[in-house]
């Protein structure tokens, strides 16, 4: 059985162990295992200290207020910060990670990028992985529960990637995970941030204290020498480039802003993608995706800075652009309708995520802009009207609906989505939303189904029932049609 001494991962105690692999929670520690006992936004880990000791537990990591909450008999490891020296104990517990790798934050578009930039690197013949919402996904695959995962399943899989033969990895930071350091223990060549808008306020209690976590990023997560690619066209943008700059890093910015290195000039919608020319540090480029939205377009751009930041030539990287693909539940065409009507699926789950959705697909769209939204329960409430009202704003019908209600009243989630639009039409069960979107759908219609993306399941009190909104999609329209043709 493969051990480590807790001095070789980091860590000092009053008697230097050895340990059998790590845990963070007391429930599946096993014998021999380090236990973090971690400060928690619920409660103390320490508090389930003897828990694991029960189990095992060959020693505690955790800070000085949960030392004070232990009783002696297990070897304890006091931390200034337990959640940093974890994640760098997790990465000395796995070994290998992929040579290259990538890190974006941001509100939206970090699914999008990664995704974008794994298929770059495919394109090329680098084997590569993304990691994110939508599990591992490239040359070697997993499914992931969280964004970015917690430091030792996170270390679990970049290693088992490496054994697999990966090299470049292009994952997602979230704020939580920069919050609660889950990346401190990786080695970053490049680190992209796309936008900040409200979301996880239930989580960060303050747009500063959101704000503050992405950056940590820059401050803390990217070395010194590391290369910052940042969207300047977002208001926060020259605010991040500032911060990478302060810490040594070069910056590589991308917008329609002037000045940027990579500077959008132009574009063109069509049906099915559109046409982008610009300007990449003075040379100008023009070429067609096969994508929809103009984010997507921004989302592509910086995927290839972030390519090229990692080590590819510009011109091997913008040739990449017109094969990539959409991702998976972010502005997916699911369906069209035989006598016109597109139904797009996309993952936006914030106010301004339905807007920005909504404004990218009304150049798309010849007819009718038709929005299917509902609001998550057990998260941020603040959001829900202002979600309602984005969909109101931006779409020319709204209908809403439920979206994991999970422990609340799915009613009272969509009174509150109803009270930022009025004038909505609310149907409750989500398939029968979708069908009846559908069916308002005429010639050069356009249905966005909004909020769940890729997820594979309504989570309703405590059950998780199978629910897809791409397969959704599609029989509605065979529903439809088939009643059509009678
Ligand atoms: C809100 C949040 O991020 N919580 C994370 C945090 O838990 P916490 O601090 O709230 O934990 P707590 O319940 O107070 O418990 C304190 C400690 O005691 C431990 N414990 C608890 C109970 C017990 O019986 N035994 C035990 O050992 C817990 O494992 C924890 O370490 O620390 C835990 C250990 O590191 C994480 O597993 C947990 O992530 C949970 C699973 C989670 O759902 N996180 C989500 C919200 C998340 O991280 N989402 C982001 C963003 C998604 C997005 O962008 O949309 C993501 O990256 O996925
Ligand atoms: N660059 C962008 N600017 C604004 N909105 C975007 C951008 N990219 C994507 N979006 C919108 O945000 C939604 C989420 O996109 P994506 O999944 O790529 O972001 P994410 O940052 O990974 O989200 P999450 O935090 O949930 O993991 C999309 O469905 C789309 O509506
Ligand atoms: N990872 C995010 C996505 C939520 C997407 C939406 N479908 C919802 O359930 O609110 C969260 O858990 O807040
Ligand atoms: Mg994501």
């Amino acid at each position: 059985m493969k051990t480590r001494t807790l001095s070789s991962l980091g860590l000092t105690a009053p008697s230097d162990v050895a340990v059998t692999g790590l845990s963070v929670d007391s429930r599946k520690v096993g014998p021999g295992e380090l236990f973090a006992a971690l400060p928690g936004s619920a409660a103390h880990g320490a508090r389930f200290a003897a828990m694991a000791a029960e189990r095992g537990a060959a020693a505690i990591l955790t800070d000085r207020e949960g030392a004070g909450m232990l009783l002696e008999g297990v070897p304890v490891v006091v931390a200034e910060d337990p959640r940093e020296a974890l994640a760098r104990a997790a990465a000395l517990w796995f070994g290998a990670q992929p040579e290259v790798i990538a890190a974006v934050t941001g509100t939206n578009g970090k699914s999008s990028v990664t995704a974008f930039v794994r298929q770059i690197w495919e394109g090329r013949g680098i084997a590569g992985i993304n990691l994110g919402t939508t599990g591992v996904e490239g040359a070697w695959t997993a499914p992931t529960a969280h964004t970015t995962p917690e430091p030792i399943t996170l270390h679990r899989l970049l290693s088992e990637a490496a054994a697999a033969g990966v090299t470049h990895c292009a994952l997602e930071a979230s704020s939580h995970g920069l919050d609660q350091r889950r990346l401190d223990g990786l080695r970053l060549r490049a680190a992209g941030f796309t936008n900040f808008s409200r979301d996880h306020l239930d989580y960060h209690g303050t747009f500063e204290a959101y704000f503050a976590a992405k950056m940590h990023l820059f401050e803390r997560v990217l070395p010194e020498d590391g290369i910052a690619c940042v969207n300047i066209d977002d208001p926060k943008g020259l605010e991040v480039a500032a911060i990478a700059r302060e810490r040594g890093q070069d910056v590589l910015t991308l917008g329609a802003t002037e000045g940027a290195d990579v500077r959008l000039l132009a574009t063109r919608f069509e049906e099915d993608g559109q046409s982008v020319r610009f300007d990449w540090r003075g040379g100008v480029h023009q070429v067609r995706l096969g994508l929809v939205g103009d984010f997507q377009a921004a989302n592509a751009l910086m995927a290839a800075a972030l390519a090229h930041a990692c080590g590819m030539e510009a011109g091997e990287a913008i040739e990449a652009l017109p094969r990539l693909g959409t991702v998976r539940g972010r502005m997916q065409l699911a369906a069209v309708r035989a006598r016109g009507g597109a139904i797009f699926v996309d993952y936006a789950h914030t106010p301004d995520a339905v807007a920005t959705a909504l404004r990218a697909l009304r150049p798309h769209a010849m007819g009718r802009l038709i929005a299917v939204v509902g609001a998550g329960g057990d998260r941020d409430r603040a959001k829900r009207p202002l979600m309602g009202r984005a969909a109101a704003e931006h779409a020319d019908a709204v209908i809403v609906t439920d979206d994991n209600p999970r422990s609340e009243d799915p009613a009272a989630i969509r009174a509150a989505v109803l009270e930022g639009a009025p004038g909505a039409l609310e149907v409750g069960d989500r398939a029968e939303a979708i069908l009846r979107g559908t069916a308002m759908l005429g010639p050069g219609d356009v249905l966005l189904v909004a909020g769940k993306g890729h997820e594979a399941g309504q989570e309703v009190a405590g059950t998780v029932h199978p629910f897809d909104d791409v397969e959704q999609a599609s029989i509605a329209v065979a529903a439809l049609e088939e009643a059509a043709r009678g």
